[in-house]
């Protein structure tokens, strides 16, 4: 082991709070003068401490504990195909000993809404910004945001925001949308080691990356009297097609565990079109809606959001729409939205994806004999995404056929704005599904959804550990 005798050394070491003093002397000292622990003088000490090991070419990894952030361990036992926990204890935990990580807690969730709670009991029992391992997949990742968005601290902590969250995921769930976004998949390397990305990046203290938050509201009818409901998302909020796959998909997690299972759904709700109405916000920073203009392979101002009026109205019927935050992806495969990885965004926004059937040149009207005959075309559209975001470059010729060239009208819709509003027509109850990161809410009917994006800075919201 490249830490040598240095781990004998440490093993000695008291855990307190998170914090791992040299012995119990300098701790109460250091309460008794009313210092924190890790600031001022002490810092000085053990920074002299570390570059005098470094000079002596002695592996630092051991003695870095002494600085590093409060660490928990999360994992959920039932996600994915159910191995987080034979995953951790093979590999995640022994990794990270390896490297002088010292978990300070590690936590198996019970129940769903339980990684939330699990969090919120780390941060009142510690100071500071926290760590957090995190073996789940998207879902459990999105209660914990929601959770912690509308959480307060109580003891010590009581009164203060909380603080910025610095999340290692490790991919154990089904789809790991957001991971295999950040770590796309190769084809080099094991799949052991392409689940243990994030957890290098945190070893080797690189880089992390802020998440951007989609703000989905949902808002009773104007006459109603209840409280909108909010559901924070940093993956996904979709409607139409992919929010029906998503609600039905649940019902079949039992008999099939992995991603066959949205394929199946979809079959089940390929020849529906989701009748609404569409509102697509600017951007902060731009002021505009964007579209994507295959022919230049840029994004380009939306034709109607113009100076004095930039929000663009969007009338349905819709086969998709969809919209993502920080991911290119939501399977390895699945490059939903290309865009966010290969023109990334320079400011919080979303990408949206809209597949409009009326676009096509050889539709005129919505009826049964409509919704049949373009269920191919859907497919084509969802089959590109799978080869590489291939679908963004769709286009019809003046028949109505799908290919890949020419200058007829785009088959979907790309387009990058701050957020949208749907408002779905009363009497298509399909319409009013809406799914955030896989959770579905309904929309109650006259009731809408308002989806806006923001990314949290200054020591607030979530980081997760990225590429070098
Ligand atoms: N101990 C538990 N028992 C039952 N359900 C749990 C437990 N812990 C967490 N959950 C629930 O498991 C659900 C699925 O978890 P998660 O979304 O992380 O994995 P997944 O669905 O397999 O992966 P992905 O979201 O990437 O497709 C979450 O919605 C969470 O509420």
């Amino acid at each position: 082991m490249a830490c040598g005798g240095l781990e004998d050394h440490f093993s000695g070491m008291l855990e307190v709070g998170g914090f791992l003093s040299t012995d119990v002397a300098e701790l109460n000292e250091c309460e008794s003068e009313g210092l924190e622990y890790g600031s001022s003088r002490h810092d000085n000490e053990l920074y002299t401490d570390i570059l005098s090991l470094q000079v002596q070419g002695v592996s630092t990894t051991a003695f870095g504990r002494l600085l590093n952030m409060p660490l928990i361990a999360i994992y959920n036992p039932v996600c994915g195909d159910g191995n987080a926990k034979q995953f951790f204890d093979q590999h995640v935990f022994p990794l990270l000993l390896h490297h002088g990580k010292t978990i300070d807690r590690v936590a198996a969730t019970e129940h769903a809404g339980h990684a939330g709670q699990i969090l919120i009991d780390f941060l009142e029992a510690t100071e500071g910004e926290i760590t957090a391992v995190l073996g789940s997949g998207d879902g459990t990742l999105h209660e914990i945001i929601n959770f912690l968005s509308s959480a307060s601290l109580k003891g010590p902590r009581a009164n203060a925001p909380i603080p910025r969250l610095q999340i290692v995921l490790v991919p154990c769930g089904t789809a790991n949308a957001l991971y295999s976004s950040i770590f796309p998949p190769s084809v080099e390397g094991d799949s052991v080691n392409c689940k243990l990305k994030s957890i290098q990046s945190f070893i080797n203290s690189s880089r992390t990356i802020p998440l951007t938050l989609a703000v989905a509201t949902l808002f009773s009818p104007r006459s109603g009297n209840k409280r909108s409901q909010v559901a924070v998302s940093s993956v996904v909020v979709s409607t139409a097609l992919h929010a029906s796959i998503l609600h039905d998909s649940e019902s079949l997690r039992k008999d099939i565990p992995g991603i066959e299972r949205f394929k199946i759904a979809a079959q089940n709700n390929s020849t529906k079109w989701y009748t609404s109405y569409v509102k697509l916000l600017p951007t902060l920073g731009t002021g505009r809606v964007q579209v994507y203009d295959p022919a230049n392979k840029t994004f380009v101002d939306h034709p109607e959001s113009e100076d004095h009026d930039p929000i663009v109205d969007v009338d349905g019927p819709f086969a998709y729409f969809l919209s993502t935050v920080n991911v290119d992806r939501l399977e390895p495969a699945f490059r939903i939205t290309p865009l966010a990885r290969t023109i990334p965004p320079t400011e919080a926004s979303c990408e949206v994806v809209l597949l409009r059937p009326l676009r096509d040149p050889s539709v005129s009207r919505d009826n049964l004999e409509a919704r049949m005959a373009f269920v191919p075309k859907l497919w084509a559209v969802l089959g590109a995404a799978y080869k590489d975001g291939a679908h963004i470059n769709l286009r019809y010729d003046t028949g109505g056929e799908i290919t890949t060239g020419g200058e007829g009208p785009t088959v979907v819709e790309y387009i990058r704005c701050g957020g949208w509003e749907w408002i779905p027509d009363d009497i298509d109850a399909d319409t009013h599904l809406l799914c955030s990161d896989g959770a579905i809410s309904h929309i109650e009917k006259g009731g809408r959804v308002v989806c806006s994006t923001e990314t949290p800075m200054n020591g607030a919201g979530f980081v997760v550990y990225a590429q070098g």
